[in-house]
Order: C-alpha cells, then structure tokens, then sequence
C-alpha cells in the first residue's frame, strides 16, 4: 500500500522560493468564477478566470458532526501509525496516510455526496479512499499526481484544521493560484489545474492567504479520485 501511495505522486523540487515571489496583484473582479473570489486568489485576475472552472472550493461541504463522524472512523488507524518526518525527497513532510474502501454508513453518505458533486456520472473511480494526516508542522510540497494512477479529477475534504493550497504551473511557477481550504471545505482539482499545474499545502510558516494569516493545525484529508480513461 506504501508504494501504491507512494506512486500516485511525482515530486517535483520547488523551482522558487515562495516567500520571495510578488504577491500584489492577487484577487479577480469577476462574478462569473465559481468559487467565491475571497476563497482563490492568483497572480493574475485572468489565471483566475480562466482556471476558476476548473477549482472549485465550497465552504461547510461537512457539518461538525459529520467530520466527528468521519475523525471516529479514522483515528483509531492512524493513531496506530507514526507520522514520517525524515524521508527528504517525498513530496510530503510530517504525515501519516491510509487507504479505506468500505465505510460505515455515517462516513460512506457523506462520501456519496462527496462524489456526487466531483465526478460525472458513471466515471470510475479509484476504490479506496486516500486519507492523509499532516502534523501541525507536515506539508506538502509542489506535485502532481500521478497520471498513470489517477484521472482527470481530484477532490478533498480538509478536516481539522483550516489550510492553503497553492496551484502553480508546472515550468512557470510564476503563475499561481491560493485556495484557502478552510475546515471542512470540498476542493475540486479538474483538468488543467489537476494535469498542468503543481499542488502544494503549505507549511504553517507560510501559510498566508491573500495578505491574512491562516494557522495551520493538524489537519487530515479524505481524498477521493478517478481513474484514468
Ligand atoms: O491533502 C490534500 O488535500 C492533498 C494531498 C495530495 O496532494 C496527495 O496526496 O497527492
Ligand atoms: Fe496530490
Ligand atoms: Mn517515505
């Protein structure tokens, strides 16, 4: 299982340092982008009209009780794992991560819906559920995901712990999108911001948005996938 997740993700070495990159023209005008304009921000308001298509960031996606739900289910896995903090080439840092295919009724509602909303009718999806624990000092770091393993749509529910996720694009990372991924939001990567661009969390030293700061915790990702056509 290791090595299955291990493959779903090709690093890539940041090509800048992020703290250096300019940060004033962010922010698009538009009211025609799907998700709200204070959840996604970019280095130019066009990157964020032309890929806001294909992100989507939707705010309360779980109530409380459901990410109680989803946190009883987990935790008893993963407190039996050790968070991995020395392997310097993996894409992520300070983490602990299982699989799950059959769910509880509570957990496995929530994830219908979770699909619903993601995928098209009738696109297969990869079976088991990739689940994700960063400690409050873990990140990940600018990737893609494997496209032999995965296909054209990516969704995550963020638990625990509000977070930035920061899309560049691959060979001119100078364009780039934050989304605030706030606790309990549903992300959607489709298409060209899933096969073209980097995905990254960021690490709690940097993890400012649109000019505020945004604590990270421990969080936990639930992230469901489809295959490849
Ligand atoms: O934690 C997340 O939401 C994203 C995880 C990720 O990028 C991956 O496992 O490939
Ligand atoms: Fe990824
Ligand atoms: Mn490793």
């Amino acid at each position: 299982m290791k090595l299955l997740l291990t493959v779903l993700r090709q690093s890539h070495k940041p090509a800048v340092v992020f703290s250096r990159r300019r940060r004033s023209n962010s922010c698009a005008s538009s009211g025609l982008l799907s998700p709200p304009d204070e959840l996604i921000v970019g280095s130019s308001p066009q990157l964020v009209e032309t890929l806001g298509s294909q992100v989507e960031v939707r705010t309360g996606f779980i109530t409380e009780e459901e990410e109680a739900a989803l946190l009883r289910e987990l935790e008893p896995g993963l407190k039996k794992k050790r968070y991995e903090f020395d392997h310097w080439d993996d894409a992520i840092h300070g983490y602990r991560e299982t699989e799950r295919v059959t769910w509880g009724p509570a957990c496995e509602a929530i994830l219908s819906r979770v699909r619903s909303v993601a995928f098209p009718t009738g696109s297969p999806l990869l079976g088991p559920v990739h689940v994700l624990d960063l400690d409050r000092t873990g990140y990940i770091k600018p990737h893609i995901d494997s496209v032999k393993f995965c296909g054209n749509t990516i969704a995550g529910l963020s638990l625990l712990s509000d977070s930035i996720m920061r899309l560049a694009r691959e060979g001119a990372p100078a364009e780039w999108l934050d989304l605030l991924l706030s606790r309990r939001s549903l992300y959607i990567l489709r298409d060209q911001a899933r096969y073209d661009f980097t995905h990254e969390i960021l690490k709690d030293e940097e993890s400012v948005f649109n000019g505020h700061r945004v604590p990270r915790q421990r969080r936990i990702s639930v992230i469901c996938r489809n295959l490849p056509i």
